[in-house]
């Protein structure tokens, strides 16, 4: 199962953070462990069921025709441009933050996303450490993501896996589905989150900071149950996620 798959499943059972940082929330919490295969919380709000649509001469899919007409507007504006070497340059160096930089300026140009969702982006502040660690997280890549109400589908693209474990998804008529959200997915894991992500019916998602946060602070949210002490907690994130987690609860040994 790829890291992705679970990374969405895993957050979708969180609709509550487990290990809240800051008590003095309202937010209804438990420190209570999770039994994985008896999820106690509620489920997350089901994904639509893509509907089938002919895009510009491509076998596209959307999960609504508010969908549609959103992606429509970017899409004409990507479109008015030649990205064919952009696109061959990031596929043969295997980059995908330039491709969503790419995305997200034509959703603003587009009107579909607001100025400051560029503001993630930054560039200036990253370095070059950083860079390569968000290539490595943006698996979602340009081929299949959400964002807000959009859900596109295209194919003859390298990430099958992915791809094929959400349509099997969607196309067993789960009531729960996979949806890949993009800027959530840029958020990183923290045993003492100061953010968390809350699901709302229609499967949108929203951030609710858990506590008083600084200008240019780090958002961090939690993928796991945090109430596991320090070792459970490393092995779960490095055998479920691939990387130890150096949050500051761990690297101060609990
Ligand atoms: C969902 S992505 C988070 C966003 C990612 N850092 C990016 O820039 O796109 C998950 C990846 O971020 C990194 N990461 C997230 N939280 C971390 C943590 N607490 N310690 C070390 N690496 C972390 C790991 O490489 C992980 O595979």
């Amino acid at each position: 199962m790829s890291r992705l798959v679970r990374y969405s499943r895993y957050l979708s059972r969180f609709k509550t953070p487990i290990f809240p940082r800051c008590q003095h929330s309202t937010l209804p919490f438990s420190t209570t462990t999770v039994d994985y295969n008896k999820p106690s919380r509620p489920d997350p709000p089901p994904i639509r069921k893509l509907i089938s649509t002919e895009f510009h001469g491509k076998g596209v899919a959307f999960c609504s025709q508010e969908c549609k007409d959103n992606a429509k507007v970017f899409y004409e504006v990507e479109t008015k441009a030649d990205w064919l070497a952009f696109d061959d340059y990031c596929r043969n160096k295997g980059l995908k933050y330039p491709l969503l930089v790419k995305r997200l300026a034509c959703m603003v140009i587009s009107g579909a996303a607001s100025a400051e969702s560029l503001d993630i982006l930054q560039p200036s502040n990253l370095s070059h450490e950083m860079v390569l660690e968000m290539e490595e997280g943006l698996w979602f890549a340009e081929e299949r993501f959400c964002y807000g109400k959009y859900f596109r589908r295209t194919d003859g693209f390298p990430h099958q896996e992915m791809v094929q474990q959400s349509s099997a998804c969607i196309e067993a008529e789960a009531a729960v589905g996979n949806a890949v959200y993009m800027l959530p997915s840029l958020y990183n894991h923290d045993c003492d989150p100061n953010a968390h992500i809350v699901w709302i019916d229609n499967a949108d998602a929203q951030l609710k900071a858990l506590c008083d946060v600084e200008e240019d602070e780090e958002l961090r949210i939690c993928y796991i149950d945090v109430s596991m002490d320090h070792d459970a907690r490393q092995s779960f994130l490095l055998q479920g996620f691939g990387f130890k987690c150096n949050c500051l609860r761990c690297s101060s040994g609990d």
